[in-house]
């Protein structure tokens, strides 16, 4: 990995220290793709648009006038602005796409034609370069260019239709559930490419090609082989997993209201549920009399956790290793000991709101971990050291392109 010889600030920590990356991207997937990567120590740069910047930093609640989740999602970035729309905004997007190791972009296909940040642009300014490209369609799809977004993603990765009750309409999660996962994937496709980098002297750059849909779609299971091989479409069935049921999976309502899951995936595991609800366990011996039956433990769990409270019965199943767990809100996250242990609940010092918690570092490296050494900064926070410090640009040329409203 090549160093940047620079002052990092307060970065410079973790697997990634010394890469480079710049974001042209806006919203969750690409810039969560950065963000994994800036957690682990690279140095971020996320060029936004002069005035309102990156929609992002809009989105979700909002505590005094400031809102909440970009001092998440910029996290650990730097933020400059530049004005793609301007020649010379574009000199200087051209000029970060040399200086970087990897370069993220989320603009559509037309646009990035438009201002030369597409791969034959970027593999030309700098042939060494690593590009993640991510759209609705994927860059080689009849629709490369249509927009696109992570919901529109989730329905069409298969995962929309399986979730819900069979009863009720397709469901999606409560969060940014494809967006999240592509920036994930994203990253791992990146950190390939630099394992491919580093063992190759001759390495000529890597155009990793990424649609909306994609990720989810590689992680729905069974489904596509289930389709082809027994012509079966999988349908949602709840908590279950739909065409191949399992012994013991669902949610129950505790004595006082709460929702506890219950699962089991061995045959032991299965045993000890049988055991618990006092049910024989020499009927409960083989898979397929566990598949059998499920209803019975469905049911009986059902009721045994209604008769109790929702500790009463996390202690138990904790006696019997029925593994469990209250459906957790954020407040059960932030009172969890089991959080707190693990260091998953960090406080960062903010600009604009204090002391502030969030998500930590994840995953966990025990010898060189990552860590969270900003919030999402201001905008535009770092153009003098990004454009001044890294990139060489003079004092005089960043008041005049300040001036004329490139950055
Ligand atoms: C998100 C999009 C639908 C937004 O589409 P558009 O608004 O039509 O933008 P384009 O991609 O065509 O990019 C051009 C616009 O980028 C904006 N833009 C961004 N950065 C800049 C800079 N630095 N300078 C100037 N303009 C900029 C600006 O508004 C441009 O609009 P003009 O002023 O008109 O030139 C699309 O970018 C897209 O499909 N991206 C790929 C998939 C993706 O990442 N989707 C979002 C996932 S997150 C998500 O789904 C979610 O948050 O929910």
């Amino acid at each position: 990995m090549t160093g940047t010889g620079q002052d990092t600030g307060g970065s410079g920590q973790g697997q990634l220290r010394g890469l480079k990356v710049v974001e042209f991207a806006h919203v969750v997937a690409g810039p969560m793709a950065g963000s994994m990567l800036a957690d682990q120590g690279a140095d971020v740069v996320h060029v936004e648009a002069p005035g309102a910047g990156d929609a992002a930093r809009a989105m979700g609640p909002v505590r005094d006038g400031v809102p909440l989740w970009f001092k998440v999602a910029g996290r650990n970035k730097r933020s400059v602005t530049l004005d793609l729309h301007h020649a010379a905004g574009r000199e200087i997007a051209h000029r970060l796409v040399a200086w970087a190791d990897v370069v993220i972009v989320t603009l559509r296909a037309g646009r990035l034609r438009d201002w030369e940040l597409d791969w034959e642009a970027v593999h030309r300014i700098n042939p060494k370069a690593i590009l993640l490209q991510i759209s609705g369609f994927g860059a080689t799809s009849s629709r490369a260019n249509e927009p696109g977004f992570g919901k529109m993603g989730e329905a069409r990765s298969g995962v929309v239709h399986l979730t819900g009750f069979p009863d009720g309409p397709p469901v999606h999660t409560g969060f940014s559930h494809g967006d999240a996962v592509t920036g994930l994937m994203g990253a791992y496709a990146v950190l390939a490419a630099l394992h491919r980098r580093a063992g190759d002297p001759g390495f000529d750059g890597e155009w990793i090609d990424l649609a909306l849909f994609e990720p989810l779609y590689r992680l729905i299971e069974w489904q596509i082989i289930t389709y082809d091989q027994l012509g079966a479409v999988p349908e949602r069935a709840g908590n279950q997993l739909a065409v191949a049921p399992a012994a013991v999976i669902n949610t129950y309502r505790s004595g006082d209201g709460e929702w506890i899951t219950v699962t089991s995936a061995t045959l032991r595991s299965v045993r000890n549920v049988a055991r618990l609800l006092g049910l024989p366990e020499e009927d409960y011996a083989t898979s397929a009399q566990q598949h059998e039956g499920r209803e019975t433990l469905d049911k009986g769990l059902r009721e045994w956790v209604a008769a109790r409270t929702t500790d009463e019965c996390l202690a138990e199943f904790a006696r019997a290793e029925v593994v469990a767990s209250r459906v957790f809100t954020a407040a059960d996250i932030v009172a969890d000991p089991v959080y707190a242990e693990r260091g998953d609940i960090i406080t960062v010092d903010d600009a604009d709101l204090g002391p502030v918690r969030m998500q930590g570092v994840i995953p966990h490296f025990h010898r060189r971990p990552g860590k969270v050494w900003r919030t999402g900064p201001a905008l535009g926070q770092d153009n003098h050291l990004v454009y001044h410090e890294w990139l060489g640009l003079a004092e005089e040329e960043l008041a005049e392109l300040e001036q004329h409203g490139v950055i």
